[in-house]
């Protein structure tokens, strides 16, 4: 669990930072948004101490961080920058085993987890093990990118706009290996974006931030369907808030009793892939089946309807 309370950096007469506060909970993924100078990288980096706080108190699982030093500190938590960063002359082996090598693993440990880290991420280890990031196309070098930061199986992961660089196919899937990941580990991430539409995605939780303050700190579900008045409401209109928020709800979730006609869908499926599939089949309601695949019921138009929109 990370903790922020009254956290504040000042560069000079300009507050990066204003009195920020919000928790973060243990194994899952928060999501910092805002637009550019908002203070999302600095706060991020006063997590790992890059960035000193000017004031306020930051605490790991229950240790105020300012009590360990920032080296020590930084050993124990993954950091991801957008462009991935890694070291050109060496190959991807070397890269992923920078921080277990600082911290002095065997040679046979290093090679393990290398291997580990790379097939995580579906790259085979003779393939790519011995390239450099030169050799790499762009989301390869991302993934050893992330590979990297966690080699030495921090419980924290904490990334900058970590798929800014990317083109939007490769985007997606670094989104969708991220999930996997995070929640194959358990890990606890904080992520930094100025793209809503990722923080709605990726966030069990998203800290929108204006002007160097924390606006509203809440669920994705909560973000588009009650925005904080403002430069939050404004936000959130430029996505597609009915489709949005049926992605983020499984088809279990609003299932009636009853049958339908027309093909099963999946009650693991979410409310906009029902959506899809009742407007392609032109169908008001389909049924829906279970995992082993016997029906649990029906889902209609007219509750996905009533899911989609603004509360009443
Ligand atoms: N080292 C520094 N010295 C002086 N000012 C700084 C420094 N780092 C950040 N700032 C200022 O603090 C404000 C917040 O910066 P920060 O990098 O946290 O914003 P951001 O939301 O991450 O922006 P971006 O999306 O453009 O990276 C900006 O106005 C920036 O110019």
């Amino acid at each position: 669990m990370i903790e922020l309370e009254n956290v504040s950096r000042r560069f000079g007469d300009q507050v990066a930072v204003d009195d920020v506060s919000f928790t973060v909970e243990r194994g899952t993924i928060t999501v910092i948004v805002g637009t550019s100078g908002s203070g999302k990288s600095t706060t991020l980096r006063m997590i790992n101490r890059l960035i000193e706080p000017s004031s306020g108190t930051i605490r790991i699982d229950g240790k105020d961080t300012a009590s360990v030093s920032g080296e020590e500190l930084r050993r124990g938590i993954g950091y991801v920058i957008q462009g991935n960063g890694l070291f050109p002359h060496w190959t991807v082996a070397r890269n992923i085993a920078t921080v277990p090598t600082l911290l002095g693993w065997d040679s046979s440990k290093i090679a393990r987890r290398v291997d580990e880290l790379l097939s995580l991420f579906s790259m085979k280890p003779e393939d790519f093990a011995k390239k450099f990031p030169h050799q790499l196309s762009g989301g390869e070098q991302q993934r050893v990118g992330v590979a990297r930061a966690l080699a030495a199986e921090p419980g924290l992961l904490l990334m900058d706009e970590p798929f800014g660089a990317l083109d939007p196919i490769i985007r997606a899937k670094a989104q969708e290996d991220l999930l996997a990941v995070q929640r194959r580990l358990g890990i606890t991430v904080v992520l930094v974006t100025h793209d809503m539409e990722e923080a709605i995605h990726l966030g069990h939780k998203i800290a929108v931030m204006d002007g160097g303050k924390l606006l509203q700190y809440a669920p994705p579900a909560e973000i588009l369907a009650k925005p904080a008045h403002g430069f939050v409401e404004k936000l959130v209109n430029g996505v597609d808030r009915p489709f949005r928020l049926l992605s983020l709800a499984p088809v279990s979730s609003i299932v009636e009793p009853g049958t339908a006609e027309g093909p099963p869908i999946a009650a693991t499926a979410t409310l906009r892939d029902a959506l899809s599939e009742l407007l392609w089949h032109q169908r008001e309601a389909l049924p829906v089946a279970g995992p082993d695949g016997a029906l649990v019921g029906r889902i209609s138009l007219a509750s996905l309807r009533a899911h989609a929109g603004v509360p009443a």
